[in-house]
This record gives structure tokens, sequence and C-alpha cells, in this order.
């Protein structure tokens, strides 16, 4: 473990120690997610987070189409690393270890000097439910839990690469590697190809009970092994060293230890501690372009109402987890059809919102839209926000429902940028009618990866890291009487629009 100014004097051989008796040592989390690059400047004693540096990416489509330009991902990195660094007033030569966590399931496609063939398709990409749905019917969705934890879902990477194979067979015969979003990330910062036992689980051509790529998996797919990059035993494992190319495009020190990283949600267990001693099964809720819920367990998940990834800490620890499409995004266009603040939203009332607008993976409806029903003379746009948040808020808690653990009392701990607003936080309590933790910082997917970072760099097992940082902590908001009615009522008209929005949209 770092200890105040130790010297790094573990690191392997080839790797650089930047130890200066006057800094404090520093390791630098990165959080590549749908909307943005964040940067998270920690001291690697402490946790302390010097600074956070942000930059924007761009998604485009339309009509289920969600993609992005993998070179602008790379680009942001850098600006908010740079941005983090200035923020903080911290010197380079003190960043002792670097690791990416990325938005899951993204299917990047390279050419072979590693230039992407075509933008990545994301994991909110809806186009391949046709194929997920094909695959689940060849195999069985029981024999794809048993295989990889997970049935395919349009997310899922293995459906993206049919949906290309199918769609731009051109384009997948050229592809000479096939990433995921923070495997790209790391291979970019090291030159090697690698991912990690959190992320690959999100492919569904990666076995959660193996621990391996399965074969069989990929000769459906027809996915040749050779395109993959090595799975890593933990996201804390050492990627390599930052290659100098990398290190002169960052302004950090050629050499230093990079992680092999996860997938945000992974890194965001890892920065709540999750996993560590007490805190098994507690259940974390992040609020995002994606809204998810889960919790780390010892038992490997099998359940067709959840995705059954793996952790990231290499201590056959899983993370099973529900994820919906339509979270702060959908609600922010809700508020802004309104005219409304997203702050200015009152309980629904009658009125029920399911902001569906981009399709939904959680209830699996990938061609929905919006529906909103229950009107009356007398409701009013405040209530018509609230009850966009309360469908949101619904989704969530009945795949929380599905957690282990769910009968357990144990507070939710709320992270993601939606964690920061007041509307959120109270829908939240409101519906669940339990206790919430409001971790001090919402930034606990570059935390996380901070602490990836520190685990590269010989700081010892991530999660332990983490939980001595203590980053996963905050202030604790008590219970509220749940308001079962609401959930009720939701849980009627999405039982009775099911019908409707199954066969709608572009499926
Ligand atoms: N103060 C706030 N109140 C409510 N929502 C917020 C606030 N600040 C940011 N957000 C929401 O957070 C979202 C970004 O969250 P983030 O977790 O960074 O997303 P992602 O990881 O998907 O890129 C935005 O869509 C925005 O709606
Ligand atoms: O698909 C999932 C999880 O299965 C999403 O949670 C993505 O990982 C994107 O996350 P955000 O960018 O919304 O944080």
């Amino acid at each position: 473990m770092f200890q105040g100014s130790t010297p790094l004097d573990h690191l392997p051989n080839g790797f650089c120690s930047v130890y200066d008796q006057k800094m404090d040592t520093l390791v630098i989390g990165v959080d590549s997610s749908t909307q943005s690059t964040k940067a998270a400047v920690v001291a690697a004693a402490t946790g302390r987070i010097l600074a956070v540096g942000r930059a924007p990416h761009t998604v485009t489509g339309a009509d289920g189409a969600r993609e992005s330009d993998p070179e602008r991902w790379w680009a942001a990195l850098g600006e908010a690393v740079a941005a983090g660094l200035a923020r903080a007033g911290a010197d380079p030569r003190a960043v002792a270890g670097v690791a990416v966590a990325g938005q899951q399931h993204g299917l990047v496609v390279l050419d072979r000097s590693g230039r992407p063939l075509r933008p990545a398709l994301l994991w909110n990409d809806t186009r391949s439910a046709p194929q997920a749905a094909a695959l689940t019917a060849r195999l069985g969705a029981r024999s794809w839990l048993d295989r990889t934890g997970s049935v395919p879902v349009a997310s899922m990477t293995a459906a993206k690469w049919r949906w290309l194979r199918e769609n731009e067979p051109r384009t997948a015969d050229a592809a000479a590697a096939v990433r995921l979003p923070h495997d790209f990330l790391t291979e970019r910062l090291t030159g090697t190809a690698v991912t990690d036992p959190g992320d690959a689980s999100g492919t569904c051509w990666y076995s959660t009970a193996t621990g391996a790529y399965d074969p069989g998996l990929l000769d459906l797919l027809e996915l040749d092994a050779a395109l993959l990059p090595k799975a890593a035993p933990s996201g804390g494992a050492l990627a390599g060293g930052l290659t100098a190319r990398a290190a002169s495009a960052l302004g950090l020190p050629a050499g230093i230890p990079v992680a092999a990283g996860t997938g945000d949600n992974m890194a965001a267990a890892v920065g709540l501690g999750l996993g560590a001693a007490g805190l098994l099964d507690h259940p974390a809720v992040s609020l995002g372009t994606s809204g998810t819920v889960f919790a780390a367990t010892r038992e490997r998940p099998a359940n067709p109402a959840l995705a059954g990834f793996a952790a990231a800490d290499g201590h056959g620890t899983y993370l099973p987890l529900g994820c919906t499409l339509n979270c702060t995004l959908a609600v922010d266009r809700v508020a802004a059809l309104l005219g409304l603040d997203r702050e200015d939203a009152a309980p629904g009332g009658e009125a029920v919102v399911l902001p569906y607008l981009d399709g939904e993976r959680t209830p699996d409806l990938p061609g929905a839209s919006g529906l909103m029903t229950g009107l009356r003379h007398t409701t009013t746009p405040r209530q018509l926000l609230g009850a966009a948040y309360e469908g949101a808020v619904f989704a969530l808690l009945r795949a929380l429902g599905e957690l282990p653990g769910a009968a357990s009392d144990a507070p939710l701990r709320l992270v993601g940028g939606g964690a920061r607003g007041r509307a959120w936080v109270e829908t939240v309590r409101r519906l669940s009618g339990r206790a919430v933790v409001l971790p001090r910082t919402t930034e606990l997917v570059a935390v996380g990866a901070a602490a990836l970072a520190a685990g590269a760099a010989g700081g010892g097992d991530p999660v332990a890291v983490a939980a001595g940082w203590r980053t996963g902590e905050g202030e604790t908001l008590p219970p509220v009487p749940p308001d079962r009615a609401t959930l009720d009522r939701i849980s009627a008209v999405l039982d009775r629009a099911t019908a409707l929005l199954t066969t709608q949209g572009h499926r």
C-alpha cells in the first residue's frame, strides 16, 4: 500500500518510479463514459481527489442508432487529463499510475494500424435487437446464462458484432482487431491489447463460468479469437507501461504503470469499495445516461432479469446488474419539452410516464417509445416531469428487487451525474423507502479507476485501496415510507402497455 510518501520500490523492472520526496504520489483514474471523459487526479496514499478534468464526447444517430468516434474518446482523454492536472496544480512527474474505465459493450473495430474502421456502435444502439433475439433463440436463454451469465440483448457486444456482419460485411471482414471502449484506450496508452474479466463479461462471448473466451460462442458469432485482446486476471492487473508516444501526448512520464482497466459500472463498484468486508450484496444505483443497479456478490449470477457480469477485482467476485437505457438524458428531455428546470418536479399523482425515448433494455422493449397516460384537467407540468422521474426510477427498483440481498435494508448508494440532483435523490428515496447514501464524490467511476491504477502501480488490491480511501462514504439520508401506490400504478400501466410497446419502432 502507498504510505504517505513511501517510495514505489515495488514497481516491476522496466517501469520508472516517479517518486520524489517533495511530491505526493498521484494516480489518474479515467472515466470514458457515454457523454464525456472525466479524469480524476487522486493522491495515492489517501484517495484525496485533487481535481477532476472533463472533456465532452459526441454521440450521433437516430432511429435506434447510437455511435461515437473512438478517436474523439482518445482526444478527450488527453484533454481531460491535462485539465485535471492543471486544475490540481499537480506536477505530472508525481503521477505513478493510470487506469481507464469505459462505457460498456461498445463495439470498436480497428484496422491493422489501430485506427477505427467506422464509429463505435454504442451500448444504447438498439439496431442490434433482432440479432440479440436470434442469438437467444439459437441456444436458448438458459444456455447463455450458464455460459456467459447473461441473455443477449441489443446492448451486448455479441449482438453488435452480428449486426455488423449482417449489415456491413466488408467492414467486419476488414477488422484486424475488435475492442471494447476501455480496451481501445488502454491499448493506445500501452501498445498492449488487453481487457479485463469485468468488461469482457459484457460481450456475451466471454464465459463467467470458465473465466475465458468461449470458443463455441466465438464460432457461433463468426468471430476470430485472434482479433480479441488478451484477458488480464483483473482490472487492477498491469497492462503495461505508458508508451513514449502516449506519454508525450498526455504530458505524463513514460513507463509509468497502466492498469488493464474495466467497464464503468465495475469501476464504480471498486470506487465504492463494494465487495470489501461488510459491503457484499450492498446495492448501488448509478444515475447517468444509463441507469444501473448492481451489487458485488460471491455467487455467480445467472438471472434472466439481470446482466451477470464479473467484477473487476479478480477474486471471483461478480457484479449482477440491471441497466436501463433511459435515465438522466430522457428525464432532462422531458423537462425541456415541458419548459421546466430539471428540479422543478412534483410527485406525478395519477399521471404515469414511461420515459422510453431511446427504446428500453429493462424491460427489454428495444423498439419502444415514450408513453404518457393518466392525464386530467388538473395535471400540472411539474407532475408530468415528476412522473418521468418516477417512471425511470421504477424500472431501476424492479431490477433492484432481483439483486442478491434485495430483501435487506442496506442503504442504496447513489452515484453518477443524476445523484447531484435533488429530484433524483428524493424520487429514489420515496419510491424505494430505503436509506440512501450520497458518497462525497459522484465521480466514483473515475475514482474506482484511480484505485485500479494504484493497484497496478503496486498499491495492492484495488477494492481494499478504495475501501481504505473511504471514497464510498458520505451523507446518509434516512428512509421514508415507500410510495407503494405510485409503484403499483406504474406497474399496472407497464403490464397493459407492454403489447403496444413491443410492437413499436424499428424492430
Ligand atoms: N446537478 C445535477 N442534477 C441532476 N442531474 C445532473 C446534474 N448534473 C449532471 N446531471 C446529469 O448527469 C448526466 C451525466 O451523468 P454521468 O454519470 O456523467 O453520465 P455518463 O456517465 O452516462 O456520461 C447528465 O445527463 C445530466 O442530466
Ligand atoms: O450498458 C451499460 C451497462 O450494462 C451502461 O451502464 C454503459 O456502461 C454506459 O454507462 P454510462 O455512460 O451511462 O455511465
